[in-house]
């Protein structure tokens, strides 16, 4: 892949893929500008036919990329999509892991088993507030989680059920329940089978989120003394969710990609 000798790599093209367990972006980052987004099912990923065409589609109107960054939390995706674009473009393939350089410190019991979304997550939250404590939420196909302190510390986080997760659980687990697509309920109290499951799961996850992020800003500025806490809100369901939530500082369903990238050049 030839490039002019002047561009740096910061702004030479950079392929990010983030693989979650429903959805896998694709984005291409140049320079400082908003990156340019592709979407698929993490499913079809694993196919590298698939794949191909998404990719050429992806290249006709960019530039190869000089450096590719994989974000995975799907082992077999993450093989099958780094094999794939090394044959294609012939540049090596960073993964997103805890032993690359970061710029925050992971205070973590099993870093090898730490979510590579929730590290570029972190990445991204730590360098956006850099000197102020952050929450960061993942509202995905699990929630998360993810807590930095002012200096920059990891300090934990929390894992659970996402939405769609939730709302096929009660339908496959139950002998009568059927899979409800889950929207704003027009009201607290449902009156039918159908808005009953709508509003558990919805005001159920506005009130989970709601009240773990207010319980852990109180730890915070209890041991920290921290005076405030932003909160940062990434994910499919973020657009959703985030709205019913206190206060918010920024959504960003391109977080983790951001993140990812920011990686990418601090390792390349
Ligand atoms: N295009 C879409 N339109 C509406 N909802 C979506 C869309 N893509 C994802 N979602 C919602 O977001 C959830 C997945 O979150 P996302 O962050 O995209 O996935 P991942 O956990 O794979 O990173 C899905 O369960 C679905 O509820
Ligand atoms: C919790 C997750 C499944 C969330 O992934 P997603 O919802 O983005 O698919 C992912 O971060 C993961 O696989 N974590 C590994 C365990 C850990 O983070 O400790
Ligand atoms: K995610």
């Amino acid at each position: 892949m030839q490039s002019s000798r002047s561009e740096s790599p910061a702004e030479l093209a950079r392929l990010v893929v983030d693989i979650g367990n429903t959805t896998t972006t694709l984005a291409i980052f140049a320079g400082d500008d908003e990156p340019f987004v592709e979407s698929v099912q993490s499913t079809l990923f694993g196919d590298s036919g698939a794949m191909r065409d998404v990719l050429s589609k992806l290249f006709r109107q960019h530039s190869a990329p000089c450096a590719i960054a994989i974000c995975s939390v799907v082992p077999a995706a993450a093989a099958t999509g780094s094999a794939l674009l090394e044959s294609l473009f012939s540049v090596p393939v960073l993964h997103i892991g805890a032993t690359l350089r970061l710029p925050f410190k992971l205070d973590y019991a099993t870093p090898h088993t730490f979510g590579a979304d929730r590290l570029a997550l972190c990445a991204w939250s730590s360098h956006l507030f850099a000197g102020k404590p952050v929450i960061a939420v993942d509202i995905g196909t699990a929630i998360t989680f993810d807590v930095l302190d002012a200096a920059g510390t990891y300090r934990g986080g929390l894992i659970m059920p996402g939405i769609d997760m939730m709302s096929g659980a009660l339908h496959s687990r139950t002998a009568q329940l059927p899979q409800v697509r889950i929207e704003k309920p027009a009201s607290l109290l449902g009156r039918s089978t159908e808005e009953c499951i709508r509003s558990g799961i919805f005001w159920g996850v506005v009130k989970e989120i709601e009240g773990l992020i207010d319980a852990i800003a109180d730890e915070l500025i209890r041991e920290d003394g921290a005076s405030s806490v932003e909160v940062l809100v990434t994910g499919g369901n973020s657009h959703l969710i985030a709205p019913e939530l206190g206060a918010v500082s920024l959504i960003d369903e391109l977080a983790v990609l951001r993140g990812t990238d920011l990686l990418l050049r601090m390792n390349l």
